[in-house]
C-alpha cells in the first residue's frame, strides 16, 4: 500500500487521481440496440451512414415546378417514394412534406400560396428561399456526427437512429456493489437507545446510478468484524467494477477497513483527502484473480461526509471507467453570505442556487451527522484551502449529481 494517509491528497488531486485511474482501468466494448443506449456513453464516434437528408427534401406541402408558369400538373410525390424526374418545362407535380423532390424541379410553392385554374393549371410564387433540404446539409456520409466517450442520452439515441444506426458501440456500464457497515445501524424503524437507522443504504444506490453506476448489490450492516469485512469484500468484488463501504475509515475499535484491505493486498490511489466534511474518504485498487482492475471506495459513515466521497472520487471514477471526458473546472456562481474556510483543508459548503442558477446561498443542518441540509441544496460552494468567501465572491460551485426537474 502505497499512500501516506498522513499526508491527504488535495482534494482536486484526489478527484484527478480517480478520475486517471478510472480510465487507465475502462475496458471493452459492448453492441447495444439503440433503445437499450439511454446512460451509457459512446466507445467509437458515432458517424453518419449516409448523407443527412439522404435525399433532396420537399419541406413543404404544394407543387414542385419546372420552367416558367402557370403549370401542368403531371402526377403526385409522396413521402417515401422515388419519383421520375420532371421533364418538361410548364410541368408541376404535387407534392408532400418530408418527399424527395424530383430531378428536373426548379422550386417549389407552398399549398396556400397557389392556386388552380379553371383549365386544372396551377400559377403562384415560390418563397425566394429555397424550400427543400438539400443532401448533406445536416452531415456528410461519414462524418463524426459525436466523439467517443459521449454520453448517450435521448438526442444521441436520435440523431443515431435518423443516419441509419440500429445499434451503438458503448462502454460496458461500470457494476457497483454497495457495503453498509456498522452494527450500530437500524434498517427499520425510529433511531433510539444509542442505535440510529442506516441513512447509506437506502441512498447511496441513487447517486450511484446519478454517477452513471449499475447496482448490482446492496448488502449490510455487515458485522463488525475483520473476518465479515474481508469476506463481504471479496465477495462483491466477485460481481462488481468498484465496491463502495460505508463507515470504518477510520481508526476506532471497530473500524475495520484499512486491515481488510492490508489483508487484501489493495493499493491506495488515495488514502485521506484534505477537504471537510469528508477528509478519511479513500479509494484503493484491489487485485482480483481474475486479474481484471477492481477498485474499493471508502466512504466514510457520517452520512453527509459519505455524500463528499461520492462526488469527490466515486463520481469522477465512475466517469473514468465508462470512458467520458471529466470536467475539473467547476462553474462560477456568486456568494450570497460568507463562508468560512477550513484552514488548509478544501471546504464544501453545501449551498442552494436561486432560480438564475447564478447566486448560491449556504444552507443550514450542514453537519457532517447531518443530512438535512444535503436535501436542500444544490450542491456545494468550493472554498480552497486557506481561502474565505466573502458574500459578493465569485466562487466555484460542485453542482450534486440530481437530474433535471429535482430540486428546481
Ligand atoms: N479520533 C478521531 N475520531 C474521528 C475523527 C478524527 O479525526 N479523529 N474524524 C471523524 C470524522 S470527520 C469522520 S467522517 C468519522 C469517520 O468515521 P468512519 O468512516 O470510521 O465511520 P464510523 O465510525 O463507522 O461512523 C461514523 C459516524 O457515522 C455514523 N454512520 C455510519 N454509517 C452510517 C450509516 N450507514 N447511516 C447513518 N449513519 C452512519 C456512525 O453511527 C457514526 O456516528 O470519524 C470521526 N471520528
Ligand atoms: O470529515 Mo468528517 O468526514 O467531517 O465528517
Amino acid at each position: 500500500m502505497s499512500a501516506d494517509e498522513n499526508t491527504p491528497v488535495g482534494w482536486d488531486r484526489a478527484r484527478e487521481l480517480a478520475y486517471q485511474a478510472g480510465l487507465a482501468a475502462s475496458a471493452g466494448t459492448e453492441r447495444i440496440p439503440l433503445a437499450e443506449g439511454d446512460g451509457r456513453t459512446l466507445a467509437e464516434p458515432l458517424r453518419a451512414l449516409t448523407a443527412l437528408p439522404a435525399f433532396p427534401t420537399s419541406s413543404i406541402d404544394g407543387w414542385a415546378v419546372r420552367g416558367e408558369g402557370p403549370w401542368r400538373p403531371v402526377g403526385r410525390v409522396l413521402a417515401g417514394g422515388t419519383p421520375p424526374p420532371l421533364t418538361e418545362d410548364g410541368t408541376c407535380v404535387e407534392i408532400a412534406t418530408g418527399a424527395m423532390v424530383p430531378d428536373g424541379a426548379a422550386a417549389l410553392i407552398r399549398i396556400e400560396a397557389s392556386a388552380t385554374g379553371a383549365d386544372g393549371r396551377v400559377t403562384g410564387v415560390p418563397r425566394p428561399a429555397p424550400e427543400w433540404r438539400l443532401p448533406g446539409e445536416e452531415a456528410e456520409l461519414g462524418e463524426e456526427l459525436l466523439p467517443a466517450g459521449t454520453a448517450v442520452d435521448p438526442a444521441v439515441i436520435g440523431v443515431a437512429a435518423t443516419c441509419g444506426h440500429e445499434f451503438l458501440t458503448v462502454r460496458p456500464a461500470p457494476r457497483v456493489a454497495l457495503l453498509v457497515f456498522g452494527d450500530e445501524l437500524l434498517t427499520s424503524g425510529p433511531p433510539g437507545a444509542g442505535r440510529v437507522r442506516d441513512s447509506l443504504g437506502p441512498q447511496v444506490p441513487s447517486w450511484l446510478r446519478r454517477c452513471g453506476g449499475t447496482v448490482t448489490s446492496v448488502t449490510g450492516p455487515v458485522k463488525d468484524t475483520l473476518d465479515a469485512h474481508v469476506d463481504a469484500i471479496r465477495a462483491a468484488l466477485d460481481t462488481a467494477d468498484l465496491v463502495c463501504t460505508t463507515g470504518g475509515t477510520m481508526h476506532g475499535p471497530v473500524d475495520h477497513l484499512h486491515p481488510s484491505l492490508a489483508e487484501l493486498g489493495a493499493e491506495y490511489i488515495v488514502n485521506t483527502v484534505g477537504v471537510r466534511p469528508g477528509f478519511p474518504m479513500l479509494l484503493a485498487r484491489v487485485p482480483h484473480p481474475d486479474g481484471r482492475p477492481r477498485f474499493l471506495a471508502g466512504l466514510p459513515g457520517n452520512p453527509q461526509s459519505a455524500v463528499i466521497a461520492l462526488v469527490s472520487l466515486v463520481a469522477p471514477l465512475l466517469a473514468g471507467l465508462s470512458g467520458r471526458p471529466f470536467r475539473a473546472e467547476q462553474p462560477l456562481v456568486e456568494a450570497a453570505t460568507p463562508v468560512p474556510g477550513r484552514g488548509r483543508d478544501t471546504h464544501l459548503a453545501l449551498a442552494a442556487l436561486d432560480p438564475t442558477g447564478r447566486v448560491a446561498t449556504p444552507v443550514g443542518h450542514v453537519g457532517s451527522a447531518m443530512l438535512r441540509g444535503l436535501a436542500n441544496a444544490h450542491g456545494f460552494v468550493v472554498v480552497r484551502p486557506g481561502a474565505e468567501v466573502a458574500a459578493g465572491d465569485t466562487v466555484p460551485f460542485l453542482p450534486l449529481p440530481l437530474l433535471s426537474g429535482e430540486r428546481p
